[in-house]
């Protein structure tokens, strides 16, 4: 099937953009392959350091240099449910290198953060950073330099990008993504929204909020939304990282153990020694960014990948922007109704169809590049399949050739909607992303006075004390990178949701982010350039009437041009966001970050 014209001129343009960074990447890439073991550079010092703990059939193996050496890293913790699952992975792995006659070694963790613990919190202003954190701890652990392919175990928001963006300064090294699966489905997100309200309103208690919550995220697995995390793992098959269908296979089952096991065999197997060699920079290329995106817009997915996207494009030399994101948007459909974009959670979708029905459909209609290099040893075909036991060996067969339940996953000739529902706006504010895939056609226009905050805090003191009943845009500013660290500011859903069940017209403008779970209330997020580098976000007053158009694509203050031009900005006191849970050690992650559209990277010099 020819690829969609718009998917190919648009990948084209990316490919002549990056032409410059792509090349210097590549040429790094080959300058740091090496023919046979990757230890056959290192000194006998270093040699011996690497394998002086290890046992003693692996040591055998590791000092002749003949069999592949795998690196796992790990992003396991107990505070993220979706990690917790990933504390046995490594003696899988290893059982399993062991009997390819490899061997593995466990290089090194690196943090994560729960954004869901840290949600309306402190430590939100150091999730964004924490990606760049991972990605410094991803290269610390493969810096050992002994591997000829790499594990990476996480799944969450920060953490896969984090991982890949690491794992990308080693392109040369063939590398799988190993995820733990979405916990089982308990009091669905959708009920959980609704008592949230009721709390926000002052209509139950902490106890009644509690006991939802509890009912809501009640295991180990990832949480069930279609947020950043589950995103992030829609994003590892469409760019060929997982084995074909790992996505959405819930936690300690066996063939979640399975698969854990056969990535660790195929690691092996992609490796120069064993013959099939594939560079995760090699698979990571401009096509594989452009089927990511693609991917994103088909399935609703998070916002934050408007950012995190970027970054990982970057990584790879592959230079990317919002205008690519939103004239794909235009031509690919809106295929699946996954919470917030809907009432299903992840494993509804994987039982409707899930992803290789996805896939399938998108390369069957030229909307995704088919000849990539992946993990699966296969073109991207491979991952219109889903894996599955058969007498208690792992199999793959196609995925469902129709929708089991087209309330949740329609064909493209059928999707929701034609378009992919992610808008770029754009107009004397700045420009924004607004997800409209997540908000009902008939509250996508908003056209009101503002009211201004520098806090999320005070917005929802003052809708506590009654002050936003009205139409009312709600913008809260200087939460940009470099202002606070950009955090997700969830926790407005509900008072913004109330509002607008209300019957009030709301919306929010923020040079902040939002949670991949934010639904439901239009927002014009990611607002740039940021207010504190002088963003016209900043020169707001209160009582400005501002249009929202999801619609359309605008963002406008309406305030005459004389005025707006005349206008000065005072910038508020943002000590407070220096200190404290550790933000005096990211000053120069704010100091130094990229705009939101440039993926907010704060490592580059
Ligand atoms: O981008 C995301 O998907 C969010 O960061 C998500 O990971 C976060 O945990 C939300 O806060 C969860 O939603 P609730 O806060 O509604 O539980
Ligand atoms: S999806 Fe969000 S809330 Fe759930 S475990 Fe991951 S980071 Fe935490």
């Amino acid at each position: 099937m020819p690829v969609n014209a718009t998917l190919a001129q648009v990948t084209q343009r990316i490919i002549e953009r990056s032409r410059d960074s792509r090349g210097l990447y590549l040429k790094r890439l080959e300058a740091q392959r090496v023919d046979g073991a990757k230890r056959a550079r290192q000194s006998c010092a270093n040699l011996a350091h690497a394998f002086a703990a290890a046992p003693a059939n692996d040591k055998l193996l590791l000092r002749e240099q003949r069999a592949p050496n795998v690196a796992i890293v790990s992003a396991y913790n107990d505070m993220l449910s979706a990690h917790q699952p990933l504390q046995h992975f490594p003696e899988i792995i290893k059982r399993a290198v062991r009997e390819a006659g490899a061997t593995a070694q466990f290089a090194g963790g690196v943090p994560a953060m729960c954004d869901g613990v840290t949600q309306g919190t402190a430590g939100m202003e150091l999730s964004l950073w924490s990606r760049d954190v991972i990605a410094q701890a991803t290269a610390v652990a493969l810096s050992h330099d002994v591997f000829d392919a790499a594990l990476m175990l996480g799944v969450c928001d920060k953490i896969v990008p984090g991982l890949l963006i690491g794992a990308l300064t080693f392109g040369h090294i063939p590398t799988i993504f190993v995820p733990a699966g979405p916990m089982t489905s308990g009091l669905s997100n959708d009920e959980k929204a609704k008592v949230r309200q009721l709390y926000a309103e002052g209509k139950v208690g902490r106890e009644e909020l509690l006991e939802a919550e509890a009912q809501a995220y009640h295991g180990a697995g990832t949480c069930t939304f279609y947020g950043t995390a589950n995103s992030n793992q829609m994003l590892m098959e469409v760019m060929g990282l997982h084995l074909p269908g790992s996505a959405f296979i819930n936690p300690g089952t066996g063939l979640r153990d399975a698969l854990t096991a056969e990535a660790a065999r195929r690691a092996v197997g992609l490796t120069k020694l064993a013959g099939d060699y594939t560079p995760i920079g090699h698979v990571i290329d401009e096509r594989a960014i452009v089927n990511g995106i693609v991917g994103l817009l088909a399935t609703g997915g998070s916002t934050n990948h408007t950012i995190h996207l970027v970054a990982i494009a970057r990584a790879a030399g592959v230079i990317i922007n919002w205008t690519d994101f939103s004239d794909l948007s235009a031509v690919v459909p809106s295929m699946c109704r996954i919470y917030p974009n809907g009432k299903a959670d992840v494993n509804h979708f994987h039982a409707a169809g899930g992803l290789g029905f996805v896939i399938r459909e998108l390369l069957d209609a030229g909307l995704l590049h088919e000849d990539v290099k992946t993990v699966a040893k296969a073109s991207l075909r491979a991952y219109a399949q889903e894996p599955t036991m058969e007498n208690g060996a792992l199999a793959w067969k196609p995925a469902p050739a129709r929708s089991l339940d087209e309330t949740i996953v329609r064909p493209v000739a059928t999707a929701f909607t034609p378009d992919g529902g992610m808008k770029l706006m754009q107009g004397n504010l700045g420009r924004a992303i607004f997800k409209a895939s997540a908000v009902k056609p008939e509250h996508r226009v908003v056209e009101a006075p503002c009211r201004i905050f520098h806090d999320q805090a005070e917005m929802q003191a003052a809708f506590r004390a009654g002050e936003l009943d009205r139409d009312v845009v709600v913008v809260v500013r200087y939460q940009g990178p470099r202002a606070n660290g950009m955090p997700e500011l969830h926790k407005l859903t509900p008072p913004l949701a109330v509002l607008q069940d209300r019957g009030f017209k709301v919306a929010l403008v923020t040079d902040g982010r939002m949670s991949g779970a934010s639904g439901k209330v239009p927002a014009a997020i990611h607002v740039s350039p940021e207010a504190l580098v002088g963003g016209p976000l900043r020169l707001l007053r209160d009582g400005d009437v501002v249009r929202v158009n999801g619609d359309t694509g605008e963002l406008q203050a309406l305030v005459n041009a004389a005025d707006w031009a005349a206008r000065n900005a005072e910038t508020p006191d943002l000590e407070a966001n220096s200190w404290g849970c550790g933000r005096e050690l990211f000053a120069i992650s704010r100091a130094n970050a990229l705009t939101a559209e440039e993926g907010a990277v704060s490592w580059m010099a």
